[in-house]
């Protein structure tokens, strides 16, 4: 049997993502109609054999994490578990501390996740090209193509051609090490834990040579990337399978309007009945739109391409929707225009206003392209992104609000453009 764990990190991380991660913790942002998470969940139940999915991470037990806990075992039939680190223990460190759970009833093997990741998720594929390997050990890891200058974002990975082991291997190296690069999905077998086990021992022995360490958390903070698989590569243990479907980071609102658009996509193979169809009497639907089936939305109304609208939200009379996300209870009156924007829960836009925001999408180009994890300011100056209003915004009537963020609980009297609303 195998098992899978979702590392989904903490509160403090989720920065790129304010305002909305003020409200969910980022994992459960809506994606395409259904929390980040989910993507992953549904990917590992369809493994066969799949035991266990276990999050972990350094949230404080909360109602919405809980709620969707409840909701995900009772739609997918599997148990699934949230296990607390009591700090952030790192990518390494936080499987390690609960090494006991994961292995609790004999898996084989176990998948890893990076919670902040949208993808294919090719993890039966993944375990096929596990099990054809010659070595019952081997670790894999999930790889795709970067253009050169993007790839020092991401860990990168040189590969055998032929037996696809990692050689070598530099988590976010400062000059170009390869093009190949991590997507932060693996598949480990239990005997990682030694490895992981090592650098532990070898923390705790620099600790111990330390004057005045309170160290056992500083022992136990470990890093899968920098102080696992560096030492692994080029020692037989270590494979790269190379995936040639859709992965993107999630780290900033603008990412994840990307990543609407690239799971709304793929509903059209796996999920067709998540995607609405134009119908008589219905709104005017362009290319992939997902509706919540509580949402009211008028006839006159034109929604797509790549638009999200999620429970209670109601949209008014003539109003346009196009690349955005419209959360929960949210509210479009009549002859609004959202463009790449994400509207937040219980938002309110008044008649005849204009949302708009400016796409961060990867060049389209090139095919290898990913998105830029953008950086709030450059030169002092907020960059043209997409336009996110907090939860229970309201804006005006016949305003113009551009390329900005709204924090929660903003009730605005005019038009503005480029700002963060505080
Ligand atoms: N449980 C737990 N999870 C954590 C912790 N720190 C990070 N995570 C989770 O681990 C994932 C990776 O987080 P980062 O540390 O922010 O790394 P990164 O910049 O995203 O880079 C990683 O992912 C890239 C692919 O997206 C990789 O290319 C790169 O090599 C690396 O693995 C995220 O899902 C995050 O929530 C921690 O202390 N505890």
């Amino acid at each position: 049997m195998v098992k899978a764990v979702i590392l989904i990190g903490g509160p403090q991380k989720g920065t790129r993502f304010r305002p909305l991660s003020f409200e969910v913790p980022k994992p459960l942002f809506p994606v395409a109609g259904v929390p980040m998470i989910q993507h992953h969940i549904e990917a590992c139940t369809k493994v066969p054999n799949m035991k266990e999915i276990l999050l972990i991470g350094f949230y404080q037990p909360n109602e919405a994490l809980s709620r969707f806990l409840v909701s995900a075992q009772q739609e997918f039939k599997i148990p699934i578990r949230y296990l607390q680190e009591y700090a952030a223990l790192g990518t390494g460190g936080g499987i390690y501390h609960f090494r006991d759970q994961i292995l609790s009833g004999n898996p084989e093997a176990f998948f890893v996740l990076n919670a902040d990741v949208c993808s294919e998720f090719p993890l039966e594929e993944m375990l096929n090209f596990h099990r054809e390997c010659d070595n019952p050990d081997a670790f894999l890891m999930l790889g795709t193509t970067a253009n050169r200058k993007q790839s020092l974002n991401y860990g990168c990975i040189v590969a055998n051609a032929d037996s696809h082991e990692v050689l070598h291997y530099v988590e976010k190296p400062s000059t170009f090490v390869s093009e190949l690069i991590n997507c932060g999905i693996y598949l480990f077998t239990p005997a990682i834990f030694q490895h992981i086990g090592a650098v532990f021992q070898r923390n705790q022995q620099e600790l111990l040579l330390e004057e005045n360490a309170n160290g056992w958390q500083r022992a136990e903070a470990i890093r899968l990337e920098q102080d696992v698989f560096t030492a692994l590569a080029g020692q037989g243990r270590l494979f790269a399978y190379k995936t040639e479907g859709f992965w993107s980071q999630i780290k900033s609102a603008g990412s994840a309007i990307y990543a609407n658009r690239l799971y709304l996509s793929c509903y059209n193979q796996c999920h067709p009945e998540r995607l609405v169809q134009n119908h008589p009497g219905g709104p005017t639907i362009r290319g992939n739109v997902y509706i919540h089936p509580t949402a009211s939305v008028d006839a006159t109304a034109v929604l797509g391409p790549n638009v999200s609208i999620g429970k209670g939200v109601t949209i008014g009379a003539g109003v346009r929707v196009r690349e955005s996300i419209i959360l929960h209870g949210a509210s479009l009156q009549d002859h609004t225009c959202v463009l790449n924007s994400i509207v937040g829960w219980d938002s309110t836009i008044g008649r005849w206003a204009r949302v708009e925001g400016t796409p961060s999408d990867p060049n389209p180009n090139d095919p290898y392209a990913k998105i830029d994890s953008e950086t709030l300011f450059r030169d002092g100056r907020l960059t043209p992104s997409i336009t996110i209003l907090g939860c229970n915004v309201t804006i005006p009537a016949e305003v113009v609000i551009l390329n900005s963020i709204v924090l929660p609980h903003k009730e605005l009297s005019r038009s503005f453009k480029n700002q963060i609303i505080l």
